[in-house]
């Protein structure tokens, strides 16, 4: 649905050129919730709004429903931007205007007929569950309610894509989940393709079927997202995971040489990463049973990600060494990520 190939945007600044985005490459398909997280700076917001052209890559293709949009014509191209609808951290809703003439504006600029306005707009006032605030001003609204409004507003145009861009970031937890059901109900009910722009890692575990993440510019990792919890390859990404839990922390208390991880010389501690998938068998007692290899665990921890548990266990493994290999190599062969965190007889 979005292709983005090779992309780059500079800005020329009085201090010199920032590379904004450099040479991204993103395929994002009909129907996906596609998170792209980063820190501050990374240039997130400036890649979405290379996907609606709100800034013009100076390289690179933007190609949306199989047209580059680098390509069109001023008003072809408007005619591809009405098919993408936006909403920002800031909910950006015009202040002197009722929510129902916040929504009801993309309407009346494609000059639909009043009655056609009347009829969408409420459809979308049941939608977001704020019938009864039609009347009000933003102002009046909490944080929540406004973002609720900026999502009707951006429906209005019937949109095939929404485009989110820190839309959560201004809100607390519990009114964030609130928003990511409503953005998921969009996405599953009225099948809209989704872009999230996100710094938290929780946004993307709650809703992202794929995430990609960005860095000074690039975009250094890309995956699925159960797999990029599983198996995250760049620094930057364990450490935006490690926000969501705290399965790391075994790192530190090695460093710190804790109780915990002081081993026997027959002893291995190992981290083990499970999904639902591949624990229809009880895998550790079997293994214990058919490697003569004890398995006692130190942490345990179960996430779900897009709806399935993700399990983590650091466990020791206790055993010959070469019992404990073939054990850990019947895990992998179930699925299982291992990772062998230290060794007994290394100290
Ligand atoms: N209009 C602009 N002119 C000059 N530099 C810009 C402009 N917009 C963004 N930048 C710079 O481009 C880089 C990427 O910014 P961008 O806003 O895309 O990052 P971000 O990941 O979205 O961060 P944040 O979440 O803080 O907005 C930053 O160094 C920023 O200062």
């Amino acid at each position: 649905m979005i292709r983005l190939e090779h992309v780059t945007k500079t800005f020329q600044t009085k201090d010199g050129d920032v590379h904004a985005v450099k040479d991204v490459s993103l395929d994002i398909k009909e129907g996906q919730i596609y998170g792209i997280i980063g820190f501050s700076g990374a240039g997130k917001s400036t890649l979405v709004r290379c996907i609606n052209l709100l800034e013009r890559p100076e390289d690179g293709k933007v190609i949306f429903d199989g047209k580059n949009l680098l390509e069109l014509s001023p008003s072809e191209l408007r005619a591809e931007r009405q098919k993408m609808g936006m909403i920002f951290q800031h909910f950006n809703l015009l202040r002197a205007k009722t929510i129902y003439e916040n929504i009801a504006l993309p309407l009346r600029m494609m000059k639909k007929d009043k009655k056609e306005i009347d009829r969408k707009v409420i459809e979308l006032l049941e939608l977001i569950d704020l019938v009864e605030r039609k009347d009000s001003y933003p102002s009046q609204l909490s944080g929540g309610q406004k973002q609720r409004v900026a999502i009707a507003r951006a429906l209005a145009s019937d949109p095939k894509v929404l485009l989110c861009d820190e839309a959560t970031s201004a809100l607390d937890p519990q009114t964030t989940q609130s928003i990511l059901k409503l953005i998921k109900k969009v996405n599953k009910e009225m099948n809209i393709t989704v872009v999230m722009i996100t710094h938290e890692m929780l946004v993307v575990k709650e809703i992202c079927d794929r995430v990609a993440v960005m860095e000074n510019g690039r975009v250094v990792e890309k995956n699925d997202i159960v797999p990029i919890f599983v198996n995250p390859i760049e620094e930057i990404t364990q450490n935006f995971i490690n926000t969501t839990n705290n399965s790391n922390k075994i790192n530190e208390l090695i460093a710190q040489k804790h109780p915990l991880t002081q081993l026997e010389p027959n002893q291995q501690l190992v981290r083990l990463k499970y999904t639902s998938a591949n624990t229809k068998e009880a895998l550790i007692s079997q293994i214990s049973r058919n490697y003569g290899v004890d398995c006692s665990i130190v942490f345990g921890n179960v996430e779900v990600i897009k709806d399935a548990p993700l399990g983590t266990l650091v466990t020791v493994f206790t055993g010959e060494d070469g019992k404990i290999k073939e054990a850990l190599e019947r895990c992998r062969e179930e699925g299982v990520y291992v990772e062998v965190l230290k060794r007994g007889h290394i100290d």
